[in-house]
């Protein structure tokens, strides 16, 4: 597998895709086409075009674009959640092209995502305390390391929300539950779709100081998805900005805020001025 360079990805931003994998990469995307077939026209709609990125062990990368420009079809495929699609994906080292099924249900719960609607994500006939009972049941080894209060503790909730249902708990609450269910994987890789828009303002920083101190304690690496520039320059590393199913920038978040290449980043950082950020030389 050769490691791609997107060709429009310019000067200095695309080092980080250049670089020689280190052999701790959590995840390499090389050149991922996904296409999405409409089934009442059978109209095919490319999603993602031609896409390649690095995660390495402990990093974190953001893709950000508009809504519809591909993020989370990328995101599902490249962790083996969504439609297939075609190019190289390495997950852990393991090529999902040629992978197991026994093997990747065996790498499931390495990666672990969050999403937008942490209420759509937990089942509302279960109480948080069956949800972990359960998870626990799948993965008695793996989730060994820790009881359900501290585990709660870890993600600043109180133990009496163990005896709560879902309708019960506020979004915040919600998405912090949905965010021990997966610290408690002991994931290798995070993906964190939107995690806090469905939130109110008050508690977005909250969620996001969150995900901030687990990737630090834990080692995980984080995939970002989002269209809040904001919410990348808080939380990454790199970030690839994707447009209409392509990636048309990439490369450290410092360098892509402060000197954007492609107008249509420049675009974003305009409709959002807060996130742009100045050089910190
Ligand atoms: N299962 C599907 N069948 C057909 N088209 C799909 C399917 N899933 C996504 N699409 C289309 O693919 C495009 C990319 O969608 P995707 O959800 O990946 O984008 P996104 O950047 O994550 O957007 P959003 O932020 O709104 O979720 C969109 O035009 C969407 O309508």
């Amino acid at each position: 597998m050769s490691d791609a360079v997107q060709t429009e990805v310019p000067g200095d931003a695309a080092r980080h895709l250049r670089d020689p994998g280190t052999g701790t990469s959590v995840l390499v995307v090389d050149n991922l086409v996904v296409d999405h077939r409409n089934r009442t026209t059978g109209e095919v709609f490319r999603a993602v075009d031609h896409v390649s990125l690095r995660i390495d062990a402990g990093e974190s990368v953001a893709v950000v674009g508009e809504s519809g420009s591909g993020k989370t079809t990328l995101a599902m495929a490249a962790t083996g959640l969504g439609t297939r699609g075609e190019g190289d994906i390495r997950l852990l080292g393991h090529s999902l092209s040629t992978i197991s099924r026994t093997r990747l249900r065996r790498l499931r719960p390495e990666v672990q995502v969050v999403f937008q609607d942490p209420h759509g994500s937990l089942d509302p006939r279960q109480s948080v305390r069956s949800g972990l009972r359960e998870l626990r049941t799948l993965q008695p080894r793996r989730t060994s390391w820790i009881d359900d209060t501290d585990l709660l503790g870890r993600v600043r909730l109180a133990p009496e929300i163990l005896d709560r249902y879902p309708h019960q708990l506020s979004g915040g609450q919600a998405q912090r539950v949905c965010i021990a269910r997966a610290l408690l994987m002991r994931p290798r890789l995070i993906v964190a779709d939107e995690p806090t828009s469905g939130l109110d303002v008050s508690v977005q920083a909250d969620v996001l100081a969150l995900l901030r101190e687990i990737r630090t304690t834990t080692g995980a690496a984080l995939l970002m998805i989002s269209h809040d520039l904001a919410v990348v320059r808080s939380l990454c590393d790199v970030v690839h900005v994707m447009h209409r199913g392509r990636v048309v920038e990439a490369g450290p978040c410092e360098t892509v805020f402060v000197t954007p290449a492609h107008d249509y980043t420049r675009e974003l950082l305009a409709a959002m001025p807060g996130a742009r950020w100045r050089s910190r030389r």
